[in-house]
C-alpha cells in the first residue's frame, strides 16, 4: 500500500526539505546521520514504522533500556515537521519523516540511494516492553540475533546487511564493556588497549562514554564495518557475531571484499524491507502535528 509518490501532489517539496534538513544537520555534526538512521531502525522494529518511538512520556519507549540516554536526533526531526507543517499542514506523517531521513542521511555520509516507499501513518501506543523485548540487545548470540529479525519477517541475511548501519555511529562503553574485561575472546588487543583507556572496567564507570561502532572510516557509509569484523575489531559483542566461525562468515566476507554489488544493494533493499514492517496506511493511524504527541 505505501508507494514512492504517495506525497507527490499532497506536499511537492516534502522530500526536499526533508533532504534539506538532514544534510545541514549532518554537516552541522556528522554522528547525527547514525542517530536518525537508528531512529527509523528503533521505530520500525517496535510495533511498526508508526512513529511511536518520537512520543514523549515516561513510560513510552524513550525510556525503554535500549533507547534511554542513547536515542538522540529528536530535535532535528522536530525542525522537519516544523518546516514541513508550514508548507502542507497535517499530510506528512512522523513516519514518513524518519523513513526518509534515515535514506538521507545515509546519502549524506556517503552511501547508497534508494527510493523510499511512503504514506505510512502515525500510531498512538507507545509501548516501552515492546521496546525492551524487540529491539536486540547487543550481549545477543548470532542465533538470537536472526531471530530478532525472522520476528520481524525479515531474513538472516537482512540482518547481517542492516547490521552495516555500524559503519557509521558510536555506542557507549556499557554496551561494550564486557568484551573489554570479561569475554576472553577475539577482540584486537590493539583496539581492545586503547578502548579501556576510554571505558574502564568498574560498572559505573564511563558507562556513557562513546566510541565509534567503526574505528576506522566512522563518519563514512562505506563497508569498512565487514572488514573490522575479519580483523576481529567489531565493537559490540553482537557485531562479531557476524564473523565468529559461524553462518554469517560467508556473508561478511563477501561484503568485506566487494562493495558496491555486494553490500550496498542489499543493504538499500534490505532498508525497504525493514520500513514496511507493521506499518498503518489508509485512514488507520493519524498524521500526528507534534511528532512528540498524538493530535
Ligand atoms: C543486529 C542487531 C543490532 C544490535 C544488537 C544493535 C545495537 C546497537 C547498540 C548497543 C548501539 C549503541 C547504543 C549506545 O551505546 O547508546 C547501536 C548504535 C547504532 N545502531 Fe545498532 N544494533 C543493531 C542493528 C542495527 C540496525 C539494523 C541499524 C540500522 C539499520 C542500526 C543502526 C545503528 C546506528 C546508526 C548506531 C549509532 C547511533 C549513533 O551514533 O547515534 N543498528 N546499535
Amino acid at each position: 500500500q505505501l508507494s514512492t509518490d504517495f506525497y507527490d501532489k499532497t506536499c511537492p517539496n516534502a522530500l526536499g526539505i526533508i533532504k534539506g534538513a538532514v544534510r545541514a544537520a549532518v554537516s552541522n555534526e556528522s554522528r547525527m546521520g547514525a542517530s536518525l538512521l537508528r531512529l527509523h531502525f528503533h521505530d520500525c522494529f517496535v510495533n511498526g514504522c508508526d512513529g511511536s518511538v518520537l512520543l514523549d512520556g515516561d513510560t513510552g519507549e524513550k525510556n525503554a533500556v535500549p533507547n534511554k540516554n542513547s536515542l538522540r536526533g529528536f530535535e532535528v526531526v522536530d525542525g522537519i515537521k516544523a518546516q514541513l507543517e508550514d508548507s502542507c499542514a497535517v499530510v506528512v506523517s512522523c513516519a514518513d519523516i524518519l523513513a526518509v531521513a534515515a535514506r538521507d542521511s545515509v546519502v549524506a555520509l556517503g552511501g547508497p540511494t534508494w527510493d523510499v516507499e511512503l504514506g505510512r501513518r502515525d500510531g498512538s501506543t507507545s509501548s516501552q516492553d515492546a521496546a525492551n523485548s524487540d529491539l536486540p540487545a547487543p550481549t545477543l548470540d548470532l542465533a538470537d540475533l536472526i531471530k530478532a529479525f525472522t520476528d520481524k519477517g525479515l531474513t538472516a541475511e537482512d540482518m547481517v546487511a542492516l547490521s552495516g548501519a555500524h559503519t557509521i555511529g558510536q555506542a557507549r562503553c556499557v554496551n561494550f564493556r564486557d568484551r573489554l574485561y570479561s569475554e576472553n575472546a577475539s577482540l584486537d588487543s590493539t583496539l581492545a588497549t586503547s578502548l579501556q583507556a576510554k571505558c574502564p572496567s568498574t560498572d559505573g564507570n564511563g558507562d556513557d562514554t562513546t566510541s565509534p561502532l567503526d574505528p576506522s572510516t566512522s563518519y563514512v557509509f562505506d563497508n569498512f564495518y565487514y572488514k573490522n569484523l575479519l580483523c576481529n575489531k567489531g565493537l559490540l559483542h553482537s557485531d562479531q557475531q557476524l564473523f565468529n566461525g559461524g553462518s554469517a562468515d560467508a556473508q561478511t566476507t563477501g561484503y568485506a571484499s566487494r562493495r558496491g554489488a555486494g553490500f550496498f544493494d542489499d543493504f538499500r533493499a534490505a532498508m525497504v524491507k525493514m520500513g514496511g514492517i507493521g506499518v498503518v496506511t489508509g485512514t488507520s493511524g493519524e498524521v500526528r502535528v507534534n511528532c512528540r504527541m498524538t493530535n
